[in-house]
């Protein structure tokens, strides 16, 4: 391990959601990992590991309503930190339609089913799993992503270098139109703009494209409504610093998801790169087929 602070993620999250899945990832990346021990061992696990030199992943796997175990992971959350550990927790979700496509296509049992569908299930554990999601310090939606895609988010997420954020910044565009993340902080809606899509020149390119960043960067609006964006930023990120928040997740929307927003994605990135904030960025619907 670099000389990042000892980390202990507690992996939460609905069944299939992929809580097995970034285990592994995770240690790929390192991390030592516990999976579904008894939740009022976890606080003395986070004591064990306290100088083991390496990060700790443990998988929470809440399968009935716990109330007493829950206390023994707030309190932990709470006090985010054990004797120099740096805890924090990641909740991993689906939506329903998901969740019950995943089951039905691995043929694996919902742990929950226990004569009840799959669906009604997953919502009863969604329910129940609310104070699990309520303390968390990072929600991710892995509905509209590939594993690899999740891995890769792990990998920006857990790697060396974003250890020492205190504040990670994530960013993120999206289309409108294939439907909006349930996961993220805050949400801004880039469709008033003039919208590159109907230039023929510009379809088929991206927000990552010149001629596409030239068009939007002569709309007044654009750099009317960036600007309202960057002094809210501006804002908030000291304030959210103050009350320890570990991660902001901001999704920008477009129709798409492949011009507008990730053109404004892209220009926020940079604004907080130059005031020394490190921005993780995911541009989800940029490699989709459009039309
Ligand atoms: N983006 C994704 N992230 C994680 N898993 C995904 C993703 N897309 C599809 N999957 C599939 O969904 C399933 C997730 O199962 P996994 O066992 O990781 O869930 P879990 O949260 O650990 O659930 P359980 O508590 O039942 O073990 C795997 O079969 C995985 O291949």
């Amino acid at each position: 391990m670099s000389g990042a602070q000892q980390r202990l993620v507690l992996v939460t999250g609905l069944s299939g959601a992929g809580k097995s899945v970034a285990l592994k990832y995770l240690e790929d990346l390192g991390f030592q990992w516990v999976d579904n021990p008894p939740m009022e061992l976890i606080p003395q696990l986070a004591e064990l590991s306290v100088g083991s030199g390496r990060h700790v992943a443990v998988g929470v796997h809440l399968r009935e309503p716990d109330p007493h175990g829950l206390i023994h992971l707030q309190e932990l959350c709470r006090e985010r930190a054990c004797a120099g550990l740096r805890v924090e927790s990641l909740y991993l979700e689906a939506n329903v339609e998901m969740l019950v496509t995943r089951y039905r296509e691995t043929r694996r049992r919902h742990p929950l089913a226990l004569g009840v569908t799959v669906r009604e299930a997953v919502e009863r554990e969604i329910a129940f799993q609310e104070p699990l999601r309520e303390m968390a310090d990072l929600v991710v939606d892995t509905s509209n992503m590939t594993p690899r895609e999740l891995k890769e988010l792990l990998d920006k997420l857990y790697d060396h270098d974003a250890m020492g954020e205190d504040l990670t910044v994530f960013l993120r565009s999206f289309g409108f139109k294939h439907g909006a993340n349930t996961d993220a902080d805050m949400v801004f809606d880039g469709r008033f703009l003039a919208n590159p899509h109907y230039d023929p020149q510009l379809r088929h390119l991206s927000g990552l494209d010149a001629p596409v960043r030239d068009f939007l960067e002569r709309d007044d609006e654009a750099e009317r409504f960036l600007t309202h964006m960057v002094n809210l930023l501006d804002y908030l990120i000291p304030r959210f610093r103050a009350e320890r928040k570990r991660y902001l997740t901001i999704d920008i929307g477009c129709t798409g998801g492949r011009h507008r927003s990730v053109y404004l994605v892209e220009r926020l990135r940079d604004h907080l790169n130059q005031h020394g904030h490190a921005a993780l960025v995911r541009h989800r619907d940029l490699d989709r087929h459009h039309g």
